[in-house]
């Protein structure tokens, strides 16, 4: 079995007081400023003029520099902007900052794994990936846990590279649940499979199909979504709790059966030669070639799904279901005027 870090394996003195640059405050930088404060780092943000990032960065307490600005005066720096952009940013901003001495990190390895980035000698480069959401990263933190994470070194010019990853590790929660050594290649190619085959593109397309499902034979599009969208959660809460094992002892004999059968006829052979493939086109670059085309040419087709996706009746029935729901802090991006998250 891997070697898993936890609590004592990790020195939290490394990062109390540390000046830390978070760049970008979104859905992990927000996560990883609030959760090192709260750790005892001294963290700014670096975003630049104009992003609509930095009213809730500053109303969050936090002092917002220019990302460049935010380089020069820390120590170590967390690259947690979106991925096409890092080399843009490297260039521009970090670069210009980092001196030997300073720590380079990234939440997920996508840069330094096709090597858009490539740092200097002198300079430390690692990598902390929390496998969670960023909103969750936070929230599980608040609530005085934490999400596993995977930790790698890619450059070791002090000497200590690795012990002030699992240190930036510790201060984000992390290793409050475990965490675990890799190499960017590693996270990079596992990361974008999970979350193309599984995590998002797999269960995305998974209930939208048995949705669609239902709905085209003539079934309520309100029962459609409790069956196949709704009730997912709480049948993934018993997975997160217990194993498949607890799920199964907690559903019927009837759903158990329907799961040993209904399973391989859904994910069948041709849906594992598809994960084959889709991982072959993670491993030799081609997805993540067609991912940066995709930026320069001005995410037309990406901005296309995302609005074909948001008009869906999943979306819409589900908005309205979640309404009448107010247990569950609805969160609604499809309102005019959504409030920031
Ligand atoms: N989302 C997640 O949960 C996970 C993400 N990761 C990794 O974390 C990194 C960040 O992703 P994510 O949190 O999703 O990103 P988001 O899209 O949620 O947030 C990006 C942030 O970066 C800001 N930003 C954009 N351009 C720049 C720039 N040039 N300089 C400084 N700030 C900038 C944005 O500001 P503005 O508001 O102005 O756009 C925003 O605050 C990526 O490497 C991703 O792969 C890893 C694990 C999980
Ligand atoms: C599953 C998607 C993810 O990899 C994550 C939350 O871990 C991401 O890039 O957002
Ligand atoms: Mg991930
Ligand atoms: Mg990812």
């Amino acid at each position: 079995m891997a070697k898993l870090h936890y609590e004592s394996d990790a020195d939290l003195s490394l990062i109390r007081g540390e000046r830390i640059a978070i760049l970008g405050y979104g859905s992990q930088g927000h996560a990883h400023a609030q959760n090192l404060r709260d750790s005892g780092a001294d963290v700014r943000v670096g975003l630049p003029e104009g992003s609509r990032s930095r009213a809730r960065a500053e109303a969050d307490g936090f002092q917002v520099m220019a990302p460049a600005e935010a380089c020069a005066w820390a120590r170590a720096i967390m690259v947690l902007t979106p991925d096409t952009g890092q080399a843009k940013l490297y260039d521009e901003a970090i670069a210009p900052g980092l001196a030997p001495g300073k720590t380079l990190m990234f939440a997920h390895g996508f840069n330094v794994r096709y090597g858009l980035i490539k740092a200097p000698e002198g300079v430390d480069v690692s990598m902390v990936a929390p496998k969670g959401p960023g909103h969750r990263v936070r929230e599980v933190f608040a609530a005085g846990g934490g999400v596993p994470a995977l930790f790698a070194v890619h450059q070791d010019a002090s000497g200590r590279a690795r012990a002030f990853a699992l240190a930036y590790a510790k201060g984000l929660g992390a290793t409050r649940a475990g965490v675990l050594e890799t190499t960017f290649t590693e996270e990079t190619e596992t990361d974008l499979f999970g979350e193309k085959a599984v995590l998002c593109g797999g269960v995305s397309a998974l209930v939208q199909a048995g949705f669609q499902t239902l709905v085209e034979a003539g079934y309520q599009p309100e029962i459609a979504y409790f069956e196949c969208f709704h009730e997912l959660k709480l049948i993934v809460d018993l997975m997160y709790r217990g194993g498949l094992t607890y799920m199964r002892h907690s559903i019927s004999d009837t759903a158990e059966y329907g799961d040993y059968t209904g399973g391989p006829q859904v994910i069948n052979a041709a849906s594992r030669e598809a994960m084959k493939r889709i991982l072959r086109e993670i491993q030799d670059g081609t997805y993540a070639a067609a991912w940066i085309q995709e930026n320069r040419e001005g995410r037309t087709w990406f901005e296309a799904q995302r609005a074909e996706g948001r008009a869906s009746a999943i979306e819409q029935v589900g908005r309205e279901l979640r309404r009448a729901m107010p247990f569950l802090e609805p969160v609604d991006l499809l309102a005019p005027d959504p409030a920031k998250v």
